[in-house]
């Protein structure tokens, strides 16, 4: 070998024909050249899967470019006057659907963005997702988390509002799952701030807390100003404290803030990890439903609140969201921050909302009654609204078995029991 050929490189000892033979021409040296590979890929490969096992499957296909930036500013189009343009986050979510939807439907611009994890039976996501297409809303497929996404989509589009509803969802499966918890209501809601604190203009937010921020309280009904420093799951957890996270970033950078509080939200197109879905699922089915008690056999309650009803208040939210007052990261002035109740004001308890599934259904339940486990539920929660009444002018109108009847007339119609032909329903 011609050493004029192969200069040596600053640093390492000069090879030669002999050395190059001594390393790399002996078979059994080969052999644990190899096995060193071989060890390497896989100890990488066991690395990406245990730092990351604690994420739900997603399907990342977001591929920028030409075409995709052309979609983006297609869907962000504002077609009234004084229009918004608004990015919804969650967007084939349950609430993301609905309110990307009324949005477009008044004329703002809508951009959506999804990771579509399988938490629940993806297929749903996908399904709203066709809705969405064929009005013209593109859903992006990624995660908040993913910075250079939402970078590139604030360079395309100067968004007025960001409706953000992606979220880890369920209070009992942060005992199994508690790191999802952390990477989307954590670290995706500080990367999501860092985004919408940088931009230029900045956009004002408004976004999903919960009403299980109350917790062990036990003064009803729950008002805003109530004490909300005993959650009683990790998801409470973490919506409080996205509470004071989005607290820092209207105090520090100007970004006008909207944290609404949602209690129990059902509906068309709703959660199928939710009781009244998995009942209506149950029932259907012919399997029992598991209906939790309370202390002493007192029946859980929840202020049980129609889709339409949430939708009213996120837009609500949105049309009285003052600016945000910062520029270049920096704040100019103070900015709004406010936290509203979105609730219905009236709880109803589970075995209720049972037996007018059970009326809807023309079916009986089998129901398995046991004490509440100790998994994060609280026993009751009930909305004092007069705070969205008065800003918002938020005013529920469906109570629970006028919402339930309209579930149910949707779920028999997209599971197929109505043409006969039933889809399996996974949960
Ligand atoms: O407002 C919120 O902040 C939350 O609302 C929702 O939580 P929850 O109010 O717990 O709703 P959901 O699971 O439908 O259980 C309803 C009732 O059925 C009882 N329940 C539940 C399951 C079961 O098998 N049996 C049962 O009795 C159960 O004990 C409870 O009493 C959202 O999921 C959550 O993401 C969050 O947004």
């Amino acid at each position: 070998m011609d050493e004029e050929l192969f200069p040596s490189t600053p640093g390492k000892i000069k090879s030669d024909r002999r050395t190059f033979h001594r390393c790399f021409a002996s078979t059994s040296t080969m052999f644990l050249w190899a096995l060193f590979l071989i060890a390497l890929t896989a100890s990488y490969l066991s690395f990406i899967a245990t730092g990351n096992h604690y994420i739900h499957h997603t399907s990342h296909r977001s591929v920028t470019g030409p075409h995709w930036e052309k979609r983006v500013l297609s869907s962000s189009q504002i077609h009234r006057k004084n229009g918004f343009s608004v990015l919804v986050t969650g967007a084939a979510g349950f609430v993301g659907t609905h309110v990307s939807l009324a949005l477009k439907k008044r004329g703002d611009g809508v951009v959506g963005i999804d990771n579509f994890n399988d938490y629940y039976d993806p297929t749903l996501k996908k399904a709203r997702r066709k809705m969405l297409e064929s009005k013209n809303i593109f859903i992006i497929n990624a995660d908040i988390n993913d910075q250079n996404i939402l970078a590139k989509l604030f360079e395309i589009v100067a968004f007025t509002h960001v409706m953000h509803l992606a979220a880890q969802a369920g209070v009992r499966y942060a005992m199994e799952n508690p790191k999802s918890y952390v990477h989307s209501n954590i670290a995706g809601l500080v990367t999501l701030l860092e985004q919408c604190k940088s931009a230029d203009p900045q956009p004002a937010v408004v976004w999903a807390s919960s009403s299980s921020v109350y917790g062990l309280n036990d003064k009803v009904p729950f008002s805003e100003s109530d004490r909300t420093d005993q959650p009683a799951s990790l998801y409470a957890a973490t919506k409080k404290a996205g509470e004071e996270i989005t607290h820092t970033y209207n105090h520090i950078y100007g970004l006008s803030i909207t944290g609404l509080r949602f209690f129990t939200v059902y509906g068309p197109w709703g959660r199928p990890d939710m009781a009244y879905f998995s009942f209506t699922k149950n029932i259907l089915q012919g399997k029992p439903i598991t209906v939790y008690r309370g202390k002493n056999g007192v029946d859980l309650a929840r202020d049980f609140t129609y889709i339409d009803d949430i939708v009213k208040g996120c837009v609500g939210s949105l049309d009285t969201a003052g600016k945000s007052t910062g520029s270049g990261g920096k704040k100019k002035g103070p900015a709004p921050y406010r936290i509203f109740n979105l609730g219905n004001t009236s709880p109803v308890t589970v075995p209720t909302l049972v037996s007018i599934l059970e009326k809807n259904l023309k079916m009986k339940a089998k129901k398995n009654v046991v004490d509440m486990p100790g998994n994060g539920d609280v026993p009751f929660t009930h909305a004092n609204i007069s705070l969205a009444q008065r800003e918002l002018g938020y005013r529920p109108t469906t109570d629970l078995p006028t919402g339930l009847r309209k579930f149910v007339k949707w779920y028999l119609w997209y599971y197929g029991y109505e043409q006969g032909k039933v889809k399996s329903v996974k949960s």
